[in-house]
């Protein structure tokens, strides 16, 4: 990345991935994945090399979030790193070989671009997840997909919380994209849910089309949430969970949340409110896979990026 007239330039992106199966049951990307793996004309664009990749295959042949631990939390320096061995456990096994094939992590070497398809039980929509605001390319990548799909609607989850961010498989690329769409259960196939999914891989592999050819993206301004803070169930002394997530906010991802408003409701029908100062927006709301990570929902706040103006290098 350089800056010249106004201009950030990148390097042509050549080399993009589809990961699908980072999460075993999360099925739309997994048949995206697996469909791309067998004919990947879909995906093919004229200046661009897309390799459909399955994950975890483990995870998915057991359709299971993961066989010892989470893949998507797995590529940390440490673990890239361990000496190899089969004492390790098998997603950090796994991740090493990704590293060695997409990456290596931070290098010049690495794949420019990896979207890593998600599917989640709350109620979100199509989100994209970006893991900092200084990624132009990235940033232009989300306006293109947003006007592309208009009038339907697509958001964009920062994750960029130093405490809250975590080691993604897809951040081995120079530019990873996180792709997370629902409602939709574990283990199930909703086709809405994984057309939204193809239509949003569709713009985004369009968008590297053009950049690569040399279109000159101008600046522009872009609405994100960024990752604020996790917010666990009300527990009990054991650590049990005492309360569920309130009618009120149920299904309720990204919307304003105010001081005040019910947040949980006990076992015995008490609610319990949201104490905070200011409006947030919630999400994740009642994600299934985040009741072992205690995590009941995550709150953000709406912000606007500018993009600067970026061309290929
Ligand atoms: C429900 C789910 O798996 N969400 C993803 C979000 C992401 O890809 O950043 C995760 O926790 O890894
Ligand atoms: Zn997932």
């Amino acid at each position: 990345m350089s800056s010249y007239n106004n201009n950030t330039c990148y390097d042509e992106a050549r080399r993009v991935a589809i990961f699908g199966g980072t999460h075993g049951n999360e099925m739309s990307g997994v048949t995206l994945v697996n469909l791309w793996v067998k004919n990947g004309t879909e995906i093919q664009r004229k200046s661009v090399e897309t390799k459909a990749f399955i994950t975890n295959p483990k995870a998915v042949e057991k359709c299971t979030r993961y066989v010892d631990t989470d893949l998507n939390r797995a590529f940390t320096p440490e673990n890239l790193s361990a000496p190899e061995g089969h004492d390790l456990p098998y997603e950090v096994r796994r991740a090493q070989e990704i590293n060695r094939i997409f990456g290596p992590k931070g290098s010049p070497d690495a794949y420019d671009v990896i979207f890593d398809l998600h599917n989640t039980t709350s109620n979100m929509g199509c989100t994209l997840i970006l893991e900092s605001s200084k990624d132009h390319f990235n940033l232009q990548m989300m306006n293109y997909i947003k006007k592309a799909i208009a009038p339907a609607s697509c958001l964009v989850l920062l994750n960029e919380h130093p405490l809250l961010k975590y080691s993604t498989s897809r951040s081995v690329a120079k530019h990873p994209v996180g792709l997370e769409v629902g409602p939709q259960p574990q283990g199930v196939l909703r086709s809405n849910i994984f057309e939204a999914m193809r239509v949003i891989l569709k713009h985004a592999l369009d968008f590297i089309q053009l950049f690569n050819e040399g279109m000159e993206f101008p600046p522009c301004m872009v609405e994100v949430f960024r990752a604020l803070e996790r917010v666990d169930y009300p527990r009990d002394a054991n650590g049990n969970i005492i309360a569920m997530v309130h009618p009120n906010l149920q299904d309720g991802d990204w919307e304003p949340l105010n001081p005040g408003d019910p947040l949980f409701q006990t076992f015995d029908g008490k609610t319990i409110h949201y104490q905070g100062s200011s409006t947030v927006y919630p999400t994740f709301i009642n994600e299934a896979a985040y009741y072992e990570k205690q995590q009941a929902f995550v709150t953000t706040r709406r912000e606007t990026l500018v993009a600067s103006a970026i061309r290929k290098a």
